[in-house]
């Protein structure tokens, strides 16, 4: 008798109930060590409980080659084994048994090689009555591979079903057993009930195929049949070629009329893994026999109270020859006779047959292991996880990967042991491993988040999962071929040096809003556009004293004060009707969030970039009225959900604009449209036909660039093109300036953040709402019952927020700072070469258009002090703001995180909290060079500490 004589656990195979069978898998040469460690950590046999009735029959054994004999030479690596039932009457290599005893035909036979890692085998019951006809016809009885086969994806988790047929034919108890592909082939253990035909490709990309029962051919041709089951390893598996997605393993063949099913020739059950053959070499024929060795051994082991014989025949022998690899009718899988049930066997253990440790390559720099000790090390390596941890590899990476398998290890380890895990740690590791896994899944399923991969963040790890979907699916669909301008056509911000004229920048810059002056404008709204350009700036204070015109007359008023009106030939009548429009286009979908006032929102901060940067000195005329056109009309006629919904849904505007910035290029349009539409609403009509091209194409490159699947991109080449400024292009210095703009809300004061967030919630809701009714996947942040608004807030700033106002600013300084002074001032020199060389006015009125209206300015920065302090104040106000949005959202965020546990709606709840005070300096910054002029009418800081998130602070003397 072969049985266990240790009983040690193997934490490796987790925590579900192990029992009874017992076994060894010891080197060879440890073997012989009585006092070598692994001996005296020797491997238990363990089995895996399922389900009450599998449980008494399904057993699993763990053997490796070196169990049947000490001494065997490393060249029947390769070797088959055979597994049968003493007492078998006949028991030949062909897996046949005496017809005559039934009850004998708990006969198993199996085949591998050594090396070749797991093989199921099965035992068999009595054949059930002849006469019960089509008792195993049931498809879903012997095909759950089909499935397998069928949803063939590389690295893909899926669960199979097991059907269990019943002695009496037509009832099948059947159940869905998860198999995790995993990387390791002994965590194949999952798939020890399987009877059937089967592959599947594991995450490193090796396949495992195997195989179950006969063909319906052969079982109706005869009864003769003890089968096997072959757990196949496509050579693949242990290679180093990894095998190529989708593609599918040929299966293992049958012989008909055999009951012996051996591995076809394209099924190689090789050698692979063993260190001495190269890949392809077939151990049993390649490698010489050990001469010393020439007979079978065998070994009876005991299966749950069943004595089996294994037998090991080395390779090259003639059983072995006879009954080698056949190849004939390919089988469907067919169950033959009786209940089935199905074990394994690991031979080799992948490393037990000799002491040179058997290879696994693993992908991108996991050094090749040997299987067990590799397992072993990552066991201790688990312990040293930090669970705490919240700075973790990226989850689309291998490091991503390694950490989150650990970690859960780890967090298993002490559920075992019963250690106490905080809740957070639980939840964040938790989270950590289903970011990992879901990026797995978009990579492996071909979703397009490859355009975007070099753009996204690298470093999500802190994610929460939801939230990183909705930056995936939100930021980095495909990409949509942008309006871009090469060669000679491309506007650099280098020949923005024609402007420079220090007077004239500051002169802009505290430009006064002259709407003291008009009398069309109610007198409430006149003092409150005095504030345009400030930060604190209450939108939805104007929308309220204004009755809902807010766009209208930030629209105006900025026309107005940067004299476009007159520029451009613009009655005030048109400009009226043609906003008329817009707003009722912005209202057609009753948006809380992507409404007019958001349009009104985005043009205001708008303005106070180009005021505080200087920038408003950078850029023409044009190009200003092209950034305020492209602020007012950029979300008009917005639906009120995301385009991926549209796409998702079909909807006739996916259909039309081809699933790219579906609802960019709906605004785009609309905007055009209802400019066309006559009545008197044609503000672009006195335009030069040059000019309205150019502030079209503008417009255009910017509203598509709202888009915020190319925010990432957007980002990252600004930040490229700002360590080469002679790659600066000027219209994508306005696509940031207008994206920042309308993303602005998260660095305003917090009870107007806290305003725009709880509208775009509202969106979201909707929309998720919409997806339930459809019975669609609710998209990320928009399901009402499960969206943790704070967190997905502090992520959208973390991730979104801060690199876009860094790398603006950034700009600004740049442009503005020394750092790119000396270029500019050499450019300017050149600028001005190239302008007095051209020839013809065409010439310069195209400079005038492209790089301002200025060819013969001298470039002197004089006052380059007191512009840089107007934006240093800016950008401190902006930065300020944010961090005590993200502090608000911090604090919300943890009631969120009790309030999920409680089961309350975590929004209302944390609405709740009483917000800190802002810090003084939002409303009342330093004076910087005289500049800091017309706070007067700001309330002071004390003013805002009591206020409620819901009654957000009344800036302005209303
Ligand atoms: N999770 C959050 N997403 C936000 C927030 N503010 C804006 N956004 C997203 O950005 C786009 C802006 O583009 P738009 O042209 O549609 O206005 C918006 O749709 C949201 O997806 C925010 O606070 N949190
Ligand atoms: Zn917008």
């Amino acid at each position: 008798m072969y049985t266990a004589t240790e009983t040690q656990e193997h934490s490796n195979f987790g925590s579900l109930e192990y029992k009874s069978v017992h076994s060894y898998l010891l080197n060879q040469s440890e073997n012989r060590k009585s006092n070598s460690p692994l001996r005296q950590k020797a491997l238990p046999l363990e089995k895996r409980e399922l389900n009450g009735a599998l449980q008494r029959k399904v057993s699993e054994s763990l053997l490796c080659v070196s169990d049947f004999k000490p001494d065997i030479p490393r060249t029947w690596s390769g070797s088959r084994i055979l597994l049968s039932k003493p007492g078998c009457r006949k028991n030949n290599l062909n897996g046949q048994t005496s017809p005559g005893r039934r009850d004998q035909r708990v006969f198993l036979t199996s085949e591998a090689r050594a090396g070749s890692g797991l093989i199921l085998f099965e035992k068999r019951q009595p054949a059930p009555n002849r006469n019960s006809k089509n008792r195993y016809h049931n498809e879903n009885n012997y095909r759950p591979a089909k499935e397998l086969r069928d949803n063939f994806v590389k690295g893909s988790d899926f669960s199979y079903r097991f059907r269990e047929p019943t002695s009496h034919g037509k009832t099948f108890q059947g159940f869905t057993h998860p198999l995790q592909v995993n990387n390791q082939c002994r965590e194949t253990e999952q798939i020890q009930s399987n009877t059937c035909d089967g592959h599947f490709v594991t995450s490193d990309c090796k396949t495992i195929s195997w195989r179950g029962n006969g063909s319906p051919k052969r079982r109706l041709l005869s009864k003769r049949v003890a089968g096997n089951c072959v757990m196949n390893n496509d050579r693949r598996q242990f290679g180093t070629t990894p095998a190529p997605s989708k593609e599918k393993v040929p299966m293992a063949r049958t012989v008909p009329g055999h009951g012996c099913r051996s591995p076809a020739n394209d099924i190689k059950a090789t050698t692979v893994g063993h260190p001495e053959l190269k890949p392809g070499q077939q151990g049993n024929q390649s490698n010489a026999v050990d001469p010393s060795v020439v007979k079978r051994v065998s070994k009876v082991i005991e299966v749950d109270g069943v004595n089996y014989k294994v037998t090991m025949e080395p390779p090259g022998s003639s059983h072995y020859r006879r009954n080698g690899p056949c190849s004939t009718s390919s089988s469907k899988g067919v169950p033959n006779t009786g209940p089935i049930f199905s074990h394994q066997i690991l031979v080799n253990g992948g490393q037990n047959v000799n002491p040179v440790e058997t290879k696994v390559d693993l992908p991108n720099g996991y050094p090749p292991h040997n299987l067990r000790s590799w397992q072993e090390a990552r066991m201790r390596k688990a312990e040293e996880a930090d669970l705490s941890d919240t700075v973790l590899p990226d989850p689309a990476s291998l490091p991503g990967l390694d950490s989150a398998s650990l970690r859960l290890r780890k967090l298993l380890n002490n559920l075992k042991r019963g250690s106490e895990i905080p809740t957070d740690a639980l939840r964040h590791n938790l989270e950590y491993a289903i970011s990992v896994m879901e990026m797995n899944i978009l990579k492996n399923t071909g979703s397009d988040v490859t355009a975007s991969d070099d753009e996204m963040p690298t470093n999500l790890s802190p994610v929460p999962p939801e939230i990183k979907s909705w930056l995936v699916q939100t930021f980095s669909n495909s990409k949509i071929g942008t309006h871009s301008k090469k060669g000679k056509d491309r506007r650099s911000l280098r020949s923005v040096v024609h402007v420079v004229r220090a007077s004239l920048f500051v002169d802009r810059m505290i430009r006064k809003s002259p709407s003291d002056r008009n009398n069309d404008i109610p007198p409430q709204v006149q003092m409150h556009l005095k504030n345009l350009d400030k930060w604190t700036f209450d939108i939805f204070e104007l929308e309220e004293i204004s009755n809902g015109n807010s766009l209208k007359y930030v629209f105006y008023q900025l026309l107005v004060k940067f004299e476009l009106m007159k520029k451009f030939k613009i009655s005030v009548s048109t400009l009226l009707a043609y906003c008329d429009k817009l707003q009722r286009g912005y209202n057609k979908h009753n948006n809380r969030y992507h409404n007019p006032i958001h349009a009104a929102d985005v043009a205001q901060t708008l303005n106070i970039l180009l005021m505080k940067s200087g920038f408003v000195n950078w850029f023409s005329d044009l190009e200003i009225f092209s950034m305020i056109m492209a602020a007012i009309i950029h979300d008009v006629e917005h639906t009120g959900t995301t385009n991926n919904f549209h796409i998702n849904t079909r909807s006739p505007l996916a259909q039309l604009y081809n699933d790219k910035s579906v609802l960019e290029n709906h605004h785009i349009s609309t905007a055009f449209r209802m400019l066309n539409e006559g009545e008197g609403c044609d503000i672009l009509r006195n335009f030069s036909s040059e000019d309205y091209q150019e502030c079209r194409a503008l417009m255009v490159e910017m509203v598509l660039a709202t888009d915020m699947n190319q925010h990432f991109g957007q980002i990252k080449r600004m930040n490229q093109a700002l360590k080469k400024p002679e790659n600066l292009e000027k219209s994508k210095a306005m696509c940031l300036m207008i994206h920042t703009a309308d993303i602005n809300h998260p660095t305003k004061p917090w009870p107007l953040h806290y305003k725009w967030t709880e509208r775009l919630v509202v969106e979201f809701f909707e929309q998720g709402d919409k997806e339930r009714e459809l019975q669609l996947q609710l998209s990320p942040l928009c399901d009402r019952n499960s969206t943790m608004v704070a967190q997905s807030q502090i992520s959208f700033i973390d991730y979104v927020i801060k690199p876009t106002f860094n790398v603006l600013f950034d700009l600004f300084t740049k442009v503005n700072g020394r750092e790119m002074r000396d270029v500019i001032v050499s450019m300017n020199q050149q600028n001005k070469e190239e302008t007095q060389n051209s020839s013809g006015s065409t010439a310069n009125d195209v400079l005038k258009r492209r790089f301002c209206d200025v060819t013969s300015v001298s470039s002197t920065f004089e006052n380059a002090e007191q512009v840089m302090g107007i934006l240093n104040e800016n950008k401190d106000t902006c930065f300020l703001c944010m961090d005590h949005n993200l502090k608000q959202w911090t604090k919300k965020n943890e009631i969120e995180i009790a309030n999920m546990f409680l089961g309350d709606d975590a929004f209302t709840e944390a609405a709740a909290i009483v917000p800190d005070p802002l810090p003084a300096a939002i409303y009342d910054p330093p004076p910087q060079n005289g500049t800091n002029k017309g706070n007067e009418n700001l309330p002071k800081s004390n003013t805002t500490t009591k206020r409620t998130l819901d009654s957000p602070k009344k800036s302005g003397p209303s």
